[in-house]
């Protein structure tokens, strides 16, 4: 009878949505549902059987019949409903089954813990109270993304208990559309970047891109070529490897692609430059507004795209070529800590990230920063810092690795899937002449109406 009852109470929390907690040491009726609902229907079976003895006997025969079916109506709802019974019991507590079957196997034999969906997230919550395995409950990630099947996105570890968050629904890869190539006036700049990722400049300046060769670092620069032209921003490219990138020296303006020592060292001169013009402007008393930035003076953000650091660093065989290096250095340095509010951002490319590389009080700066395929713990430390996730995600598509973007409330880089580039089906350097032919119409279509 209490068993019953128990179950009925645990079936009512369940419908309601209310957690239930979950123990090994309590007694949970729904692990026993089958054997509870079988002899709970054997009685109702048994009662209804019984409620049927008068009118076999003592009736007349068409009061008879209508008991008997009246009878066999109820017999029939009694099976649907047990029926529903066992079906809900069988997949509505599934997790709940899978994660005590966890903890025996962790050997949290006191440990109390429940979940919760909420949206996007299975939020796991186990309380340290009365648990001698403290250790265990703080070591859960593993276990439980093996029982969950699901991605860690965050854990938190509070006085009372500790909580794991898991990515309910898988995000998508974003495909890019070079149907979709047309201009956009939107100052704000946010670029999608799939699988749940926004990036805006304006709140998270420049991009730290890392990766072993072959983990996509072009392929993801290219799609941010893409966008960028879109969005009409001035590029410049600096690519020491002469890359794929050194190609669109045929499209962008003269000086504006870089490969040489002294070509690289104009191009970051002319980025400064430009910065502080912007900066002269924006404080001019005319102009200022206060606490406004470049999009307040309806400035394009101009971006310098840095494929490949470390191969540029090697450029320094002479005591003059070290000095260009120095020069280029301190620019990206002033690019670095003053060009957000000027619009004026940078995208770094390393294959290997070390603090000679990039000195990490300048790293701390990039308020994107992204590490593609797999890379060992001292590059996600010099790419990431303190924004490490306790469990790293296998990476096993092209394309993916973790990201981490400031100022979007997450503490620490998460799984990403860079934007899918199917490259057979279109041509970077087609598309990059067809943004530049609307720039360039869009901008003679401007300076006529102002002639007019
Ligand atoms: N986002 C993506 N979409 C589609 N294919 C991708 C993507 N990222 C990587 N690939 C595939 O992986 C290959 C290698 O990528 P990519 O050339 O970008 O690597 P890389 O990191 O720039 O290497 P390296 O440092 O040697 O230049 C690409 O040619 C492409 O086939």
């Amino acid at each position: 009878m209490f068993a019953w009852l128990q179950l009925f109470r645990e079936y009512h929390q369940k419908k309601q949505g209310e957690p239930l907690t979950l123990s090994l040491d309590s007694s949970l009726e729904f692990l026993y549902y089958k054997n509870d609902l079988l002899r709970l229907q054997g009685l109702v079976n048994l009662l209804i059987l019984i409620f049927q003895v008068p009118f076999l006997f003592s009736f007349p025969l068409l009061i008879r019949l209508i008991g008997l079916l009246f009878g066999f109506w109820l017999l029939f709802k009694d099976i649907k409903y047990f029926h529903k019974l066992r079906l809900f019991f069988r997949f509505k507590f599934s997790y709940e089954a899978d994660l005590l079957t966890m903890a025996y196997e962790q050997g949290l034999a006191h440990s109390k813990f429940m979940y919760r969906i909420e949206e996007n997230l299975f939020h796991f919550r186990i309380f340290k109270d009365y648990t001698p395995e403290l250790a265990k409950v703080e070591a859960l990630d593993k276990p439980l993304m093996a029982t969950l099947n699901l991605p860690l996105k965050s854990k938190i570890v509070n006085e009372q208990s500790v909580d794991y968050y898991f990515q309910l629904k898988k995000p998508e890869r974003l495909v890019y559309n070079p149907q979709a190539s047309e201009l956009t006036d939107d100052l704000a700049l946010a670029i999608n970047l799939g699988y749940g990722m926004v990036y805006n400049p304006a709140k998270a300046p420049h991009i730290l891109v890392s990766g072993g060769t072959g983990s996509g670092k072009s392929v993801f620069i290219s799609f941010l070529v893409l966008e960028l032209l879109k969005r009409k921003s001035d590029l410049y490219v600096v690519d020491p490897k002469h890359s794929d990138l050194s190609a669109l020296k045929s499209y962008l303006p003269d000086g504006h692609v870089a490969t040489s020592l002294n070509e690289i060292a104009k191009a970051t001169r002319l980025v400064v430059e430009e910065m502080q013009r912007r900066y002269d402007e924006m404080n001019a008393p005319e102009n200022f507004k206060y606490g406004s930035n470049f999009q307040g003076h309806n400035y394009r953000s101009v971006w310098l795209l840095f494929d490949e650091l470390a191969g540029f660093q090697a450029m320094g065989a002479t005591k003059e070529a070290r000095s260009t290096i120095q020069e280029v250095m301190n620019n990206l340095t002033q690019i670095v800590l003053l060009g957000r509010q000027a619009g004026c951002f940078l995208l770094f490319s390393a294959q290997q990230m070390n603090s000679n590389t990039l000195p990490t009080e300048l790293r701390d700066n990039l308020g994107c920063r992204i590490a593609l395929g797999a890379n060992s713990s001292e590059g996600y430390r010099m790419v990431f810092g303190g924004h490490i996730p306790e469990v790293i995600p296998q990476t096993s598509v092209k394309g993916s690795g973790l990201i981490y973007i400031d100022g979007t409330g997450k503490q620490e880089a998460e799984y990403w899937e860079a934007p899918f580039m199917d490259m057979k089906k279109f041509n970077f350097l087609d598309e990059i002449k067809k943004l530049c032919d609307l720039t360039n119409s869009s901008e003679d279509l401007a300076s006529n109406k102002n002639a007019l």
